[in-house]
């Protein structure tokens, strides 16, 4: 099945602000779901594709980037699909990760913070709610994954269940295509492009939204099955996720301003994990496992 490439709005980080290129705004960013942002020149992203490339692979003397199968609090096998990945919390950023990956994901973090604080302003949202209706997640607190999935060729399946993500924003970099997004009633390929992040909203984002006059919109989205490339290398993607505390509520703004809860963050992400992946990982993001023995070196 081949389908339509979307066209998507172009942002910058123009001194720590997001600016969009003259064509498109943030207004429409949101309302769409997702947009490109280019990567700003002093973020280095070649630890993050090194940890994709390799940490499926065997632990070596030679590298720290490898070795996380064994990881199991951290590393994931979608068995119904082609992706196997690593989410790590922040909180567990330095233990487990390449230092070169931690300076980098913490870069990402911080942007993702920008985009978020940009869009509860052009949401409407009063600035002394933000810290409630993100459970601190809009300056740091929360929850803040990092994930580097690689998607197996050797896998006749697709590449990433259909879901939408479940937090405020999302930062992606991929270099291959497969990503698909459900955009004007229909699936769309996106295009990677050079030099570019996908940033999408969440659904936290998408309920907090829901009565507003500008409605954010949690993009459905999708990896179709990638095939492997003759001479080329598998899949990788690597993001972050900025989500509200596994212990905190999902709120919906209400048109005069008052806040209504709507259901618990843990409530929320059962039922995600569930219908989403249809594995046995019911409980991630909810339940803390006990940290390996060995922390990774
Ligand atoms: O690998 C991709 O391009 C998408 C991955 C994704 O949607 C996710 O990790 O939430
Ligand atoms: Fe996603």
């Amino acid at each position: 099945m081949i389908y339509p490439d979307a066209h998507l709005h172009c942002a910058s980080l123009i001194k720590g602000k997001l600016v969009f290129d003259k064509d498109g705004s943030l207004r429409d960013a949101i309302a769409q779901g997702l947009f490109l942002l280019k990567v700003p020149e002093y973020l280095d992203l070649e630890p993050g594709i090194k940890l994709c490339r390799e940490f499926y692979l065997p632990a070596t003397d030679h590298t720290n980037y490898g070795g996380f199968r064994q990881q199991t609090d951290i590393y994931f096998d979608r068995e119904h699909f082609q992706t196997e990945h690593l989410l790590v919390d922040k909180s567990r950023w330095a233990g487990r990760l390449p230092c070169a990956v931690v300076q980098m994901a913490q870069v990402m973090d911080a942007v993702g913070q920008v985009i978020f604080q940009a869009a509860l302003w052009e949401l409407g949202v009063a600035e002394h709610l933000w810290h409630r209706i993100s459970g601190g997640a809009v300056t740091g607190e929360g929850t803040h994954w990092f994930a580097a999935s690689h998607y197996r060729p050797e896998r006749r399946l697709p590449g990433c269940a259909e879901h939408r993500d479940t937090g405020f924003v999302t930062l992606l970099y991929t270099r291959q295509p497969g990503f698909e997004a459900f955009i004007g009633g229909q699936w769309q390929s996106i295009a990677p492009v050079p030099g570019c992040f996908i940033v999408n909203f969440g659904a936290c984002l998408e309920a907090l939204s829901g009565r507003l006059a500008l409605p954010a919109r949690a993009i459905e989205h999708r990896v179709r099955e990638c095939p492997a490339v003759p001479k080329g290398e598998d899949r990788f993607s690597f993001a972050t996720f900025i989500n509200p505390p596994a212990c905190g509520d999902l709120y919906e703004l209400q048109p005069q301003g008052e806040l209504l809860r709507l259901m618990s963050v843990e409530a929320f992400l059962r039922r995600f994990n569930q219908f989403t992946w249809q594995d046995r990982h019911t409980t991630f993001g909810i339940e803390s496992v006990p940290a390996p023995d060995a922390a990774h070196e």
